[in-house]
């Protein structure tokens, strides 16, 4: 057995437990309303032996099952629950105190039915009516029982046969009217239980399709070389157009490469949905591409994460041009998704090494943004290769 059928086992076992108890503490209740009766002296025909073969009785099957359950032995049975057993064993001895309380009969016929009422989603329709005939059964042989004793000239204090036939009777009418409404609950569940395999597997076929739109449309995109969304260059375009400037660059000319981040961007899509989402990602774009010369090369790195080289630019520039960019998107207000909202950016920034492959220094821009992030957000970090020295930094509340 894998661990997770074992855990999911141990799981129902737990709950199977839990079921047991459920019906221990129903048996422990009527016990004890019939205790409070013998106290105040409410039952004429019933002896405190006979309230402890009751409880003994309870005991000893309740403790049979308790003990099936923790050594595991119901795992054989085709129903591991035993509802079927547990609710025979509960019909008998609901019977047995039936028989031994003559003058509240008519009120105890509730339990045949409380006792039903377990059965409900567990039993199919053979099973629960099976337990329903058990009960006009055991009934009836309460009744015969009776007679039986007074037949023989014993002198017991019991109902009249007609009284005790009509109890049958509509004992027998509202086991008829459970099983009828039983199968119907069992119709509905199992209805309810289709549609949602079905709502599941279209489910699961529109998300592939939805996959396989957004594979074909991120294709087009990198075929193209500008990103859909955003109109600037898609990561593959960045990186080949990147490669050429910093193979062309001379030597002594200082070149900043930013890694710039929306801070908390994936609330944005969970509070306003994706579009707005969108709708953040196309103003930073505008907002930035602003704040750039024509000679700076803007891409879409992935997601909300983009990507900045700044030809002839040294770190004192490349700070001052991060924080241009920071500060206009920090100020700029989306009153079109909330009244009031602001967002912000954190960017990480470093300088190009001469001969130094374009990974290197986006990992090392990439560094610096996520020590921005750790920092608090809305913050430039600068981080050269030997020492990281913090650029400007002003918090800004969004
Ligand atoms: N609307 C929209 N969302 C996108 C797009 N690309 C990526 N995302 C979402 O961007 C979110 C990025 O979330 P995270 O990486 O957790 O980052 P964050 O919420 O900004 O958190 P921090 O970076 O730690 O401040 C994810 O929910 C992505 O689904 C896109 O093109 N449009």
């Amino acid at each position: 057995m894998s661990n997770l059928s074992a855990l999911k086992e141990r799981h129902e076992q737990r709950l199977r437990i839990k079921r047991l108890m459920i019906s221990v503490l129903s048996q422990g209740l009527i016990l004890l309303l019939l205790a409070t009766a013998l106290v105040f002296n409410l039952l004429d025909n019933v002896s405190p032996t006979q309230y402890l073969f009751l409880m003994f009785t309870a005991v000893i099957t309740q403790s049979c099952f308790w003990l099936v359950f923790k050594t595991n032995l119901n795992l054989r049975f085709n129903d591991p629950s035993l509802t079927l057993l547990q609710m025979a064993t509960a019909i008998v001895w609901f019977s047995l105190m039936i028989s031994q309380l003559p003058d509240i009969r008519g009120s105890l016929l509730l339990l045949y039915v409380m006792v039903m009422l377990f059965g409900i989603f567990q039993l199919d329709t053979l099973e629960f009516v099976c337990a329903g005939l058990l009960s006009l059964v055991c009934f009836g042989a309460v009744i015969l029982f009776d007679v039986v004793r007074i037949n023989s000239g014993m002198t017991i204090q019991a109902p009249a046969l007609n009284i005790s036939v009509m109890q049958w009777l509509i004992l027998a009418s509202a086991q008829a009217w459970i099983a009828l409404f039983s199968s119907y609950v069992r119709r509905l569940s199992e209805r309810l239980k289709k549609q949602k395999d079905v709502l599941k597997s279209s489910n699961q076929k529109m998300q592939h399709a939805h996959d396989a739109l957004e594979q074909a449309m991120q294709q087009l995109d990198e075929v193209a070389g500008t990103d859909d969304l955003t109109g600037i260059l898609n990561r593959r375009r960045f990186f080949e157009e990147a490669e050429q400037r910093l193979g062309d660059s001379e030597r002594y000319c200082a070149t900043a490469l930013c890694m710039i981040d929306i801070d908390h961007f994936k609330s944005i899509n969970d509070r306003f949905g994706h579009q707005a989402g969108d709708v953040v990602l196309e103003r930073f774009c505008q907002i930035a591409a602003n704040c750039l010369r024509t000679s700076d090369l803007f891409g879409r790195y992935g997601g909300e994460e983009f990507i900045l080289l700044l030809p002839q630019t040294n770190q004192d520039s490349g700070v001052k041009v991060s924080e241009r960019i920071r500060q206009a998107f920090a100020e700029y207000h989306f009153e079109q998704l909330a009244p009031g909202l602001h967002l912000s950016l954190s960017i990480g920034i470093t300088l190009h090494r001469w001969s130094e492959p374009l990974e290197a220094t986006i990992k090392r821009a990439d560094e610096a943004l996520y020590q921005a992030k750790r920092n608090g957000r809305n913050q430039t970090v600068y981080q050269s290769g030997a020492e990281r020295l913090q650029g400007q930094m002003t918090p800004k509340s969004s």
